[in-house]
C-alpha cells in the first residue's frame, strides 16, 4: 500500500505532466509531491520526486476557481488517479504559476484541480490567495536576491515604430492577458512621437499611483523612460543635474522592459532572453534588480544617461550611418557595420580615467554577473558605507588618474555586458549590472585582419580582450578629449543635427588642410548620438531598478527550492 499523507489545506500538490490531478477528498499519494509546509515561513516548496515538480508561492501568478458547471472534459490527458465514486469533477480550481524552459525563458503554465467537496475547493483557492497577499506584506530575502512587491498597477508606454513595429501587438496579445490575469491594473499610453514617453513621465505623470512603469519596445525606448524617470526623480530631490560631483538621487520606481527593439540588450542583460512574455512574468513576480547609470557631461553641461554602451569611433559610425537607414529595422546596424568596418577609420584623442578600486572583480576574470551577484551585493553595501563617511570626493585624488593619449578604432564603455543575440557574451562579458564601475575597451588602430577578428571574437568564446592593440579597464570614472578640438562651426553643425557626409562634406571645405579622413567620430550613447565628442563619464551605483533578477544559474537543481531560506 502507498505510504498515504494527510495534505493540510495549505500543501499542494503538483504533476509536471500537467494531467488532471483529482483531489480525492486531499488525501493524495505521497509518491506524488507533497509540498510541504516548512516550519521557515510562507514559501511552500519541497523535495523534488521523479516526475513531477514543485512551484513555490513566490511564482504564482493567480489562481481561479473554475464555475461548477464546466464538464470535467477529459483533457486528453489520462487521469492517473483513480475516480472517487462520487463525481470527482464538481468542483475545481486552476493554478497559473511560472515554468522555465530554455535559455532563461518563462510561460505561464497552469493547472488544474478537482475535488468533489465544495467547501475544499473554496479552502484552496482562498488559502493560495491568502499566501499570495502575504507575499506582499512582508520583506523577504531569498539565498539569491531580496524579492520585492507584486506590483499592482503599472503604467505602460508602447512604441510602435521599434525595431519590428510590433510593440502594440505585442503587448495586447501576449502580455495584457497576463497582466490581467495577475489582476495588476495599468494604464496604457502609445506614443505619438520621440521622446513623448521622457517628457510625459519628466512633467505630466502623477507617478504616485503606481507601482513601477513598463516600457514597450527596445534599448532607446528605455533610454528615454529612464531619462524621463532620473530626471524627475533628480528634479523632486533638488539634484541639479548639470554638476557632475552631486550625488544623484536614486529612483523608487521599478522599470519593467517588454522587448521589442532591434537590440534589446540590457533586456537580455538583465533577463537573460528577449521573450516578452518571460519579461512580463518577472514583473508580475516582483523582481527586484538595481542597476548603474552613467552620466554624460560636456563641460558642466549634462549631456545624457547610458546604462549599456558609450562607444565611440567603430560604434559610433555605425550609428551615425544607420540613422539613416531606420526604415530597415533591425538589419542597418549589420548593413552599416559592414560598411563601417570596410571604411576602417581611427580616431585620435586623449583618454583619462579613474580606475575602480577594491574587490570588483575585472573585466577579465571570467565571471559573470548572475542572479544573487555577490560582487553587486558587495558594492551596495560598500554604497551604504560610503555615503556615511565623508568619501573624498573622486576628482579631488587627481594622482591615481590614468592618462592615455593614442589612435583609437573604437573607444567603448560597457557598464553591463551588453549581451545581445549578435553577441552573446557581449561587449564585456563580466561586466556587472550594479557594481558601480563601467568597463573601458580601448581598440587601438591595427589592421582590418586583426580587427575583424577581434569583432568575430564577440560571437564565440574566444577571449576577445586578448589582442595586443586591445586594453580594458575598470573605472569609476572617465574622460575624453579629441585630438583635434571641434572648432565652433562642426559644433554648430552637429547641433544643428547635421551628421553624416554632408557633415564632413562641410567640415573638409573649411579646413583645406585636413585629408579627407575625418577627425571625428560620434559618441553612440545607447544607441542614440551625442551632440559632442569631448565628454566627462561619471558611474552612479545602482541609480535604478528593473522588474528583473539577472540573469539565473542554468544549472539544474536537486530540489530547486532547497536554497530559498526564507
Ligand atoms: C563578422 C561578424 C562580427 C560580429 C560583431 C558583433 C559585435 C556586435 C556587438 C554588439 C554590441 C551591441 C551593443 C549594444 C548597444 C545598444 O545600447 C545600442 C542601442 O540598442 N545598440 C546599438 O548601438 C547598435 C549597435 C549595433 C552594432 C552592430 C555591429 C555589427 C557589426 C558587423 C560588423 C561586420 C564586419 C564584417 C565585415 C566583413
Ligand atoms: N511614437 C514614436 N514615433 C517615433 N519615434 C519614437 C516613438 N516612440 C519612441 N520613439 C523613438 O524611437 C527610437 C527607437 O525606439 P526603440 O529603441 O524602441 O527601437 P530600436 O531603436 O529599433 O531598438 P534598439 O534601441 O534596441 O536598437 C527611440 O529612441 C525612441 O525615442
Ligand atoms: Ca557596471
Amino acid at each position: 500500500m502507498e505510504k498515504q499523507s494527510r495534505l493540510l489545506c495549505s500543501e499542494l500538490c503538483v504533476q509536471r505532466r500537467l494531467y488532471e490531478v483529482t483531489l480525492n477528498c486531499a488525501i493524495l499519494a505521497w509518491k506524488d509531491i507533497q509540498i510541504a509546509k516548512k516550519h521557515t515561513g510562507r514559501a511552500i516548496y519541497g523535495a523534488v520526486k521523479a516526475g513531477s515538480s514543485c512551484v513555490p508561492v513566490c511564482e504564482i501568478i493567480a489562481v481561479q476557481e473554475k464555475d461548477d458547471d464546466t464538464p470535467c472534459k477529459n483533457t486528453g490527458k489520462w487521469q492517473k488517479v483513480p475516480q472517487s465514486p462520487a463525481d470527482p469533477c464538481q468542483h475545481a480550481f486552476t493554478v497559473f504559476y511560472v515554468e522555465r524552459t530554455r535559455q532563461h525563458c518563462w510561460w505561464c503554465s497552469n493547472v488544474t484541480f478537482h475535488c468533489s467537496d465544495h467547501s475544499l475547493c473554496l479552502l484552496w483557492v482562498q488559502t493560495i490567495r491568502e499566501q499570495l497577499a502575504l507575499l506582499n506584506s512582508e520583506r523577504r530575502v531569498n539565498y539569491y536576491h531580496t524579492f520585492a512587491n507584486r506590483p499592482k498597477s503599472l503604467l505602460v508606454y508602447i512604441n510602435p515604430y521599434g525595431g519590428k513595429q510590433r510593440g502594440k501587438q505585442i503587448y495586447d496579445h501576449k502580455v495584457a492577458p497576463i497582466f490581467s490575469r495577475a489582476s495588476i491594473s495599468t494604464d496604457v499610453i502609445v506614443t505619438e512621437r520621440a521622446n513623448h514617453a521622457r517628457d510625459h513621465l519628466k512633467t505630466e505623470a502623477d507617478l504616485k499611483k503606481y507601482d513601477g512603469v513598463v516600457c514597450v519596445g527596445g534599448d532607446g525606448m528605455f533610454s528615454e523612460i529612464m531619462h524621463g524617470l532620473v530626471s524627475r526623480t533628480q528634479q523632486e530631490a533638488g539634484v541639479d543635474e548639470n554638476s557632475m560631483e552631486e550625488t544623484l538621487m536614486p529612483c523608487g520606481l521599478r522599470i519593467g522592459i517588454i522587448p521589442a527593439g532591434s537590440t534589446d540588450c540590457i533586456c537580455y542583460a538583465t533577463v537573460g532572453s528577449n521573450d516578452p512574455v518571460t519579461s512580463a512574468l518577472h514583473i508580475i513576480v516582483g523582481d527586484s534588480q538595481a542597476m548603474d547609470i552613467c552620466s554624460v557631461h560636456n563641460e558642466d553641461r549634462f549631456l545624457r544617461y547610458s546604462v549599456s554602451l558609450l562607444g565611440y569611433g567603430f560604434y559610433g559610425d555605425v550609428l551615425t550611418d544607420s540613422e539613416r537607414k531606420r526604415w530597415m529595422g533591425p538589419a542597418r546596424y549589420d548593413i552599416s557595420g559592414v560598411k563601417t568596418f570596410l571604411s576602417h577609420r581611427y580616431y585620435e584623442g586623449t583618454v583619462s580615467f579613474l580606475p575602480a578600486e577594491g574587490n570588483l572583480g575585472s573585466p577579465r576574470d571570467k565571471m559573470q554577473c548572475r542572479t544573487g551577484c555577490s560582487v553587486c551585493r558587495q558594492s551596495s553595501s560598500d554604497k551604504l558605507v560610503s555615503k556615511n563617511e565623508d568619501s573624498v570626493s573622486d576628482a579631488e585624488c587627481q594622482d591615481t588618474w590614468t592618462v592615455i593619449r593614442g589612435k583609437f578604432l573604437a573607444i567603448n564603455a560597457a557598464s553591463m555586458s551588453c549581451a545581445c543575440p549578435r553577441s552573446p557574451k557581449g561587449l564585456s562579458p563580466s561586466a556587472h549590472l550594479a557594481d558601480g564601475t563601467t568597463d573601458l575597451i580601448l581598440v587601438r588602430k591595427c589592421s582590418r585582419l586583426d580587427f575583424l577578428r577581434h569583432l568575430l571574437r564577440h560571437t564565440n568564446k574566444d577571449d576577445q580582450f586578448d589582442h595586443s592593440f586591445v586594453e580594458v579597464y575598470r573605472v569609476k570614472q572617465f574622460r575624453f578629449s579629441p585630438r583635434y578640438q571641434e572648432c565652433d562651426s562642426e559644433v554648430d553643425l552637429r547641433e544643428s543635427g547635421v551628421t553624416g557626409k554632408r557633415f564632413l562634406s562641410q567640415i573638409c571645405r573649411e579646413h583645406r588642410a585636413c585629408g579627407c579622413m575625418p577627425s571625428q567620430s560620434n559618441w553612440n550613447c545607447d544607441g542614440e548620438i551625442l551632440p559632442h565628442t569631448a565628454i566627462q563619464v561619471r558611474v552612479h551605483c545602482q541609480l535604478i531598478k528593473l522588474f528583473a533578477r539577472g540573469i539565473e544559474e542554468q544549472q539544474v537543481f536537486e530540489d530547486p527550492y532547497a536554497h530559498c531560506a526564507i
